[in-house]
């Protein structure tokens, strides 16, 4: 296999601190592939080795398979260019010269740049929306505008394989898109090797072949974004609870951060167990608030393939369940009955009521003639306008209210006090 890029069993440390451990990967050529990771975690650390600016302790890196320590300057700058994080720079050029600096690879000593390197330079200050700064002065611009800049130099350097680190940080919604199209269109029509450190998950996901997930200076996981966007990384590296979704527009995934792990409450966690009675899409916020919150969450009964039972599964949730747009059976209703039965409270969520599903507000009914704590939470309908049973569910509904049925606005109200 020819790789662009090879790197095996990389040590790295500053002053004696490990920052990379064992870093082994491969980087076929023409790939787009982004590095994530908390912050510390090593990611520029591993981009300026890769850049040959460090000495590693150990290990090698190999560039279309020579080692990187065997080029000479010029010969690296046509393979390799970095576009750094902190992109200031403490000579007042002007916008135009700086980009030219990316030229320096084809330049002999005491040649001018000749025509080729201007248009060069105009296309990359065109394809980078930098054209009408290249008179100004590098260090009187915006830090975005600056980001650009250094971008344009990395294009007018025309190399290979391009590092960025961290590009979009300074950049508007609009301007991050229109910079990762252009790598993508750099990479998709001249082949071009994209490696960038990114902390956007989820653009990351959207534009990347393959995702490097770093924690401490070690790989977690390399693959494709399905392959390394999961919840267990993610909670491994980052701590965090998410759920992993996939965007239909975009057909890529996408990551819904819900809470750190070390903000739950772990006594609450064990101690109360809430049963959700859901349905329709409506218990979103409820259970992943719950989630969040660290309670002990069952939930039921879902149609299979309900957008409810999908969160409930994405959060592996207990979940009583049944066939696809079927009406509870006798079987889900007692299942559903034993998990009430195991619960210390029962939540409604606003769901529309027929007859395929008013067997979960008997449910409901009976939890509260057992004596359990049931809330509804009625947040966007009033509970008597969701009722298509021609008033059989309204009748259970009011019943229920006389037997206490605690009536609440948003799940905010319950996790507050309960
Ligand atoms: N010049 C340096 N001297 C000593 N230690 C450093 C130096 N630069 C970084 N470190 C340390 O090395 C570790 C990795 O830092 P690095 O900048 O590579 O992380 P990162 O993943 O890029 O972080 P961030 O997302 O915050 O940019 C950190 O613990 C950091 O404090």
């Amino acid at each position: 296999m020819n790789y662009a890029l090879e790197v095996e069993n990389l040590n790295f440390a500053y002053r004696k601190q490990l920052v990379l451990k064992d870093i082994s990967f491969f980087i076929e050529k023409g790939q787009f592939i982004s590095i994530i990771g908390p912050n510390g975690s090593g990611k520029s650390t591993l981009l300026k080795n890769l850049s040959n600016l460090y000495n590693p302790e150990s290990g090698f890196i190999k560039v279309y398979g020579k080692d990187i320590k065997k080029y000479r300057t010029k010969e690296l700058a046509k393979n390799i260019s970095l576009v750094p994080q902190d992109t200031t720079i403490s000579y007042d050029f002007t916008v135009f010269d700086i980009v030219m600096m990316g030229r320096f690879p084809y330049l002999d000593r005491f040649k001018k740049e000749n025509e080729k390197d201007f248009k060069i330079v105009a296309e990359a200050l065109k394809k980078t929306n930098t054209f009408h700064l290249r008179n100004r002065n590098i260090n009187e611009i915006s830090g975005g505008e600056r980001q650009r800049v250094i971008i344009a130099r990395a294009l007018a350097q025309e190399s290979e394989i391009i590092f960025l680190d961290e590009p979009t940080s300074h950049l508007d919604i609009n301007h991050q898109i229109d910079l990762l199209n252009l790598l993508k269109q750099l990479n998709e029509e001249k082949g071009t090797t994209i490696i960038l450190v990114i902390h956007d998950i989820n653009l990351a996901c959207r534009y990347s072949d393959k995702i490097i997930l770093m924690d401490k200076g070690e790989i977690v996981s390399k693959g494709t974004p399905i392959e390394v966007i999961t919840r267990k990384n993610i909670e491994k590296a980052y701590g965090l609870n998410v759920i992993v979704e996939e965007n239909p527009y975009t057909d890529s995934l996408y990551i819904v951060p819900l809470s750190l792990n070390n903000s739950i409450d772990q006594n609450k966690k064990r101690n109360k167990k809430i049963h959700v009675i859901a349905g329709g899409g409506t218990s979103g916020e409820i259970l992943s608030k719950l989630e969040e919150k660290g309670y002990d969450v069952s939930v039921g009964v879902v149609n299979v393939g309900d957008s409810d039972w999908q969160l409930a599964k994405k959060l592996s949730l207990d979940v009583v369940d049944e066939r696809p747009f079927s009406a509870i059976s006798e079987k889900s209703f007692k299942e559903n009955m034993e998990a009430i039965g195991k619960s210390d409270v029962v939540i409604l969520s606003s769901i529309p009521y027929g007859e395929g599903n008013l067997k979960n507000l008997e449910a409901a009914y009976n939890g509260l003639k057992m004596g359990k704590k049931v809330y509804l939470v009625n947040k966007y309908t009033k509970y008597d306008k969701f009722d298509y049973t021609e008033g059989e569910g309204l009748k259970i509904l009011e019943s229920m209210k006389k037997d206490g049925l605690i009536i609440i606005n948003s799940i905010d109200q319950f996790t507050k006090e309960g």
